[in-house]
């Protein structure tokens, strides 16, 4: 065993990176960094509104940028999102082996920046089914449009990544990732 390493959650949006991320993060007791992110919560996420993101002013993300103080940023849409160098390096310094969860182009820089410590996790579902699940969760049609709107751009990202499970049945697909992440421990 090498490490501590970096488990990267990417793959095509509303594919379950979240749910599966979050769910593999906590039974492996994996250290979660959060991206901090310019957009508003969504009204799901009102309620605990710091799992996924920090929820940051447009001010306070532009000042933090303009500190140097992000590895990695990305603007989807009118947003601004990004993880926080101090965030990321911590838990790595402790030797703690930790996940993030990002896009394709998220994926690609912080596997530049961390080589072989960097494991990425490709999880992608047909165009139908995010669709599906995502009405389901009561996005909105056009939040929805824009997740299929960059889908064939992320999903050809699968070919560069470490591992790549399609997010069918998740209790099939969790079982899969945890014995992906378990082979580099
Ligand atoms: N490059 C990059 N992508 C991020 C970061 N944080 C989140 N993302 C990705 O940006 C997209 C944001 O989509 P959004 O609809 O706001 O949030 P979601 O609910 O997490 O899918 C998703 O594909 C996220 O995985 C980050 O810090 N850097
Ligand atoms: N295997 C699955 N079967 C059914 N629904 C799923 C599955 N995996 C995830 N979901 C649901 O799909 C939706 C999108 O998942 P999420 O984790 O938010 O995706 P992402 O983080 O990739 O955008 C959520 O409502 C989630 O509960």
């Amino acid at each position: 065993m090498a490490g501590p390493f970096l488990f990267i959650f990417t793959g095509t949006g509303g594919s379950g990176r979240k749910t599966i991320g979050h769910r593999i993060g906590q039974e492996l007791g994996l250290y979660s960094i959060q991206s901090c992110t310019t957009r508003p919560p969504r009204a799901p996420e009102r309620g605990t509104p710091d799992r996924d993101y920090r929820f940051l002013s447009r001010e306070a993300f532009e000042a933090k940028q303009h500190n140097g103080e992000f590895i990695e940023t990305a603007v989807i849409g009118h947003e601004q999102y990004g993880i926080l160098r101090n965030d990321l390096e911590r838990p790595l310094q402790e030797k703690r082996n930790a996940y993030v969860i990002v896009n394709p182009e998220g994926a690609e820089a912080l596997k530049q920046r961390y080589g072989n410590s960097a494991i990425r996790i490709f999880i992608y579902v047909d165009k139908m089914t995010v669709r599906e699940r995502l009405e389901a969760k009561g996005m909105s049609f056009e939040v929805v449009d824009r997740y299929l709107v960059t889908y064939s751009e992320e999903v050809v990202y699968r070919k560069q990544c470490e591992h790549v499970i399609e997010n069918t049945d998740l209790l099939r697909t969790l079982a899969r990732i945890r014995e992906a992440i378990q082979s580099h421990l």
